[in-house]
């Protein structure tokens, strides 16, 4: 085990930006090579190392590698997905309609990560005025198995375009464990440079110094060194 309190090379650190700035959201480029066993315990150990609130973990993970189940998941994403759709109208709703949005039956494997409501039996420190915690808590396990991935070369696909409930009940979870994350992982064919959605003129990124405040909600920052390093926020 290596000193926890010996600073981070820069090769280190550039790591970890990479693994944060090239991290994709992947759907239309899986290969459908398997993901080793190993490779995957290694991500499912980042995710687990997560921050959680009281320490609780509330996550599990479901491996799902069954076609049969994939294709009642999908199922679930084409009625959703057509809901999402009507959402919009002209020519929006045919650019949303162009839009490729889950990777569930080309990736070679499905992850759902759950979160145990219940998980600890009894009150759970921090987590007693904003019962939501637990939720917040496995979202942060879902973005470190992301970054793990990314640094694999494997591309990891949020799907959330599924009914909650018609999805417990195709992976038989009990009422206290919520289906937080459905995710499509392999290998890929290429990472792209952006976000899929940027790339296909859905939607950009903001600026960053528009998204900084001071002190109270639309306060410029003042700080001029800041605020130049905000409008460059990563030259890399
Ligand atoms: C909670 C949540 C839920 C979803 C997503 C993300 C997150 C965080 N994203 C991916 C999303 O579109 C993507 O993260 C952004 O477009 C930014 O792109 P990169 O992740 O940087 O590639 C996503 N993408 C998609 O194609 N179908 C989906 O259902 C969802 N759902």
């Amino acid at each position: 085990m290596h000193d926890p309190n010996m600073p981070f090379s820069e090769a280190e650190k550039a790591g970890l930006y990479r693994a944060i700035h090239e991290r994709r959201d992947v759907r239309s480029q899986f290969l459908p090579d398997p993901v080793p066993p190993r490779v995957l315990g290694r991500l499912l150990e980042a995710a687990h190392h997560a921050p959680s609130v009281g320490f609780m973990q509330p996550w599990d993970f479901l491996v799902i590698e069954s076609l049969e189940v994939r294709r009642q998941v999908h199922g679930i994403f084409t009625r959703e997905n057509e809901k999402g759709a009507r959402q919009f109208s002209g020519e929006r709703q045919q650019h949303y309609r162009s839009l490729k949005l889950e990777g569930i039956l080309e990736s070679p494997l499905n992850l759902c990560i759950t979160c145990d409501r219940s998980r600890g039996n009894g009150p759970v420190l921090g987590r007693t005025s904003i019962v939501e915690m637990d939720l917040f808590s496995t979202c942060l396990a879902v973005q470190n198995l992301w970054l793990a991935a990314r640094a694999e070369g494997i591309g990891v696909g949020w799907v959330s375009i599924l009914d909650q409930e018609e999805l417990a009940t195709v992976l038989g979870l009990p009422e206290h464990v919520y289906p937080l994350a459905y995710l499509c992982i392999g290998y890929v064919s290429e990472f792209l440079d952006e976000p899929e959605l940027a790339r296909k003129g859905w939607r950009q990124r903001l600026p960053l110094a528009e998204l900084v405040h001071a002190n109270g909600w639309g306060q410029e920052v003042s700080d001029d060194e800041l605020r130049q390093a905000l409008e460059d926020p990563c030259p890399r």
